[in-house]
């Protein structure tokens, strides 16, 4: 993995002004970006969003996951805390793709859980490498992460690849009639860690 700073610009967005840093990765051609609130140096741990992509949830509001919701709130609470970083990394789909995970969701429309449908479609449940992670943040100069995430297995595996996670801050938003199975899958098989109690107060 070869993570390369490519260029920073400002982006206005309705919760105040970031800066948004692209990066690529060499070897595969994918880029990756980081949108960067306030002063990130120094040892307090920033809060920050490792999100991968999901161009239905993230960018045409569906309703059949929880993504959009995550990254709106997620930018919303980098804001008021004055600092922050969100990673938005180029692997839709848990990392199988946007035509894949269309065929994903035709096995889901017919019964299959989201599990169950990558596994019919011949993919691990979770195909996500976050290996790009530590490096982008390195060039930001983070040291450590308060990270917003309901996933331990993204924690553990930001861990391996350096990535100094301070702490677990939980990201519940978003639930509707579309996606409560998918949110009890997630729980049930994948291992997140969400509450009804959450869900209420969001
Ligand atoms: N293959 C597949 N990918 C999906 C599906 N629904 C959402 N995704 C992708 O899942 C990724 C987001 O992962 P999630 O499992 O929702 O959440 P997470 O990032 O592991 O955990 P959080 O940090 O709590 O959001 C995005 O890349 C989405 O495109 C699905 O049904 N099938
Ligand atoms: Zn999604």
């Amino acid at each position: 993995m070869t993570i390369e700073y490519v260029a920073d610009s400002k982006l206005p967005m309705p919760w105040g002004t970031f800066t948004m840093v692209g990066f690529e990765d060499t070897e595969t051609g994918k880029d990756h970006i980081a949108l960067v609130y306030g002063d990130v140096s120094g040892d307090e741990p920033v809060l920050a969003r490792i999100h991968s992509e999901c161009l239905t949830g993230d960018a045409l509001f569906s309703l059949r996951c929880d993504c959009g919701f995550q990254l709106q709130e997620a930018l919303k609470r980098i804001s008021e805390a004055g600092r922050g970083v969100l990673l938005y990394l180029r692997q839709e789909g848990r990392g199988i793709g946007l035509l894949n995970k269309i065929k994903a969701y035709h096995l889901q429309d017919q019964g299959a859980d989201t599990v169950e449908a990558n596994e019919q479609l011949g993919f691990a449940a979770d195909m996500r490498d976050y290996s790009m992670c530590d490096p982008m943040l390195a060039h930001l100069g983070i040291k450590s992460v308060n990270l917003m995430t309901n996933n331990p297995r993204k924690v553990a595996a930001l861990k391996t690849y350096g990535v100094n996670v301070a702490e677990r801050v939980p990201l519940q938003v978003g639930k509707n009639s579309h996606n409560e199975q998918y949110l009890a899958t997630k729980m049930g098989k994948l291992g997140h860690m969400m509450t009804e109690e959450h869900f209420n107060k969001d």
